[in-house]
């Protein structure tokens, strides 16, 4: 059976290697320049860190005066353990599922997150080609190193004068597939804190008493933490009020992801180090957080560095006083979906985007489906790209249409 045409632009979306460490950006910015040209939306690249850039597809609306729609997706995708692939990953072969009733398009970044931003595009292909147009311009934004933290792309971009002169009303960014019928709609994150503990304490031969040793003083943190996650598990596996399970995006998660010490088993190690990754609620009060985390450090003897910080709490309003909720709600409602509104476990650029005022929803159009981001095997299904494509015409036109 022939490719049809949109999936065949998205397989060569996928081909391009835009893998972390060393993204092919040059490459993306160039299928991202010819997908302008084609669509005749205006074309931008800026690199805010040389070799990194933000590109932005513009279409204009009827209206241009109004503040615009931003369709925001990130073009870098995370490493793969090419051995546990059943195709490589960035061949993003088509294979016939087992039923015969569909293909599955397996490519590292199907899921996270070039599906979404190949069916922005495609949904203004496909609304351009019924002669639609819109009264909001509508920028497709595509940046660089989401996957690394967003530090030289979308924190860059937003404090730009052309993410200014954009006029961003209101955002659209990535969601998570969801195992179940509805869509998750995400409408705030979890604020990352990396914090790294390290202690130094005496040396000497292992098969002494030594006193005041590196690990003592590490040891206690560690598990004062590990309290504090078991806490946090519990409350996790607490029903809600209502009977309903918590989702993830309501507590705090933490987990050991670093330990470094050692040279020699008859060696007293003379430093230690244990590393978190921690992902605070909204309702947390991040100050606190941080000067309790400082406390313990210092309390045991050891030294606090924090990798990453993220103290801002905003959220996106998922009622009437942001104008577009209504708008996005009735639009997917109307294709019979219904909505699970939820608080993003990891973190995405949408934080940015809050964070400057924009109103911003994550979603990725992946109903039914194995959630496979970052994971081996990532895959989407071509039936699935084909409705995604509807998905977005259908709420873009609801958005961008949303009166001044
Ligand atoms: C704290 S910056 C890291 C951002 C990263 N985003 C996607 O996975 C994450 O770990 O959530
Ligand atoms: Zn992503
Ligand atoms: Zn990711």
């Amino acid at each position: 059976m022939d490719v049809p045409a949109p999936v065949a632009r998205f397989i060569e979306y996928l081909r391009i290697k835009t893998v972390q460490p060393t993204p092919d950006y040059a490459g993306c910015r160039e299928y991202l320049r010819g997908q302008a040209l084609e669509l005749g939306l205006g074309f931008q690249a800026h690199e805010y860190v040389a070799g990194k850039p933000v590109v932005v597809l513009t279409w204009e609306g009827t209206e241009p005066g109004l503040a615009s729609i931003v369709l925001n997706s990130h073009t870098d995708v995370v490493p793969v353990f090419e051995e546990f692939w059943t195709h490589p990953p960035f061949e993003a072969a088509r294979v016939a599922t087992a039923d015969g009733g569909d293909y599955q398009i397996i490519a590292r970044g199907a899921q996270d997150m070039k599906i979404v931003g190949h069916c922005y595009l495609e949904a203004i292909r496909a609304m351009q080609q019924r002669g639609e147009r819109v009264r909001r311009t509508v920028h497709a934004v595509f940046v660089p190193d989401e996957e690394i933290g967003g530090h030289d792309g979308m924190a860059l971009f937003v404090e730009s004068p052309e993410f200014a002169a954009l006029n961003a009303g209101f955002a659209l960014d990535e969601g998570i597939a969801s195992t179940g019928d509805a869509l998750r709609v995400f409408y705030g994150e979890r604020a990352p804190c990396w914090a790294k503990f390290v202690a130094h304490g005496r040396t000497g031969h292992g098969s002494q008493f030594i006193e005041d040793t590196a690990a003592e003083k590490l040891v206690p943190i560690v598990d004062r933490l590990m309290a504090f996650r078991r806490e946090q598990l519990a409350e996790f596996r607490t029903p809600n009020a209502d009977g309903s399970a918590k989702a993830l995006g309501d507590v705090t998660s933490i987990n050991l992801t670093l330990l470094h010490s050692g040279v020699q088993q008859n060696v007293v190690p003379e430093s230690a180090t244990a590393g978190f990754d921690i992902r605070m609620t909204p309702t947390t009060d991040y100050r606190a957080f941080r000067r309790w985390l400082g406390d313990l450090a210092a309390e045991h003897g050891a030294e606090l560095e924090i990798v990453q910080f993220w103290d801002d709490s905003t959220t996106t309003p998922t009622d009437a006083t942001n104008p577009f909720w209504p708008a996005f709600e009735a639009a997917v409602a109307a294709q019979g979906i219904a909505i699970e509104r939820e608080i993003f476990p990891a973190a995405t650029d949408s934080r940015y985007l809050r964070r400057a005022g924009i109103p911003a929803l994550g979603v990725t159009p992946l109903r039914n489906t194995p959630i496979l981001l970052h994971d081996h095997n990532e895959y989407v299904l071509q039936s699935d790209v084909l409705a995604g494509i509807e998905f977005y015409a259908r709420i873009v036109a609801a958005v961008a249409n949303v009166p001044g």
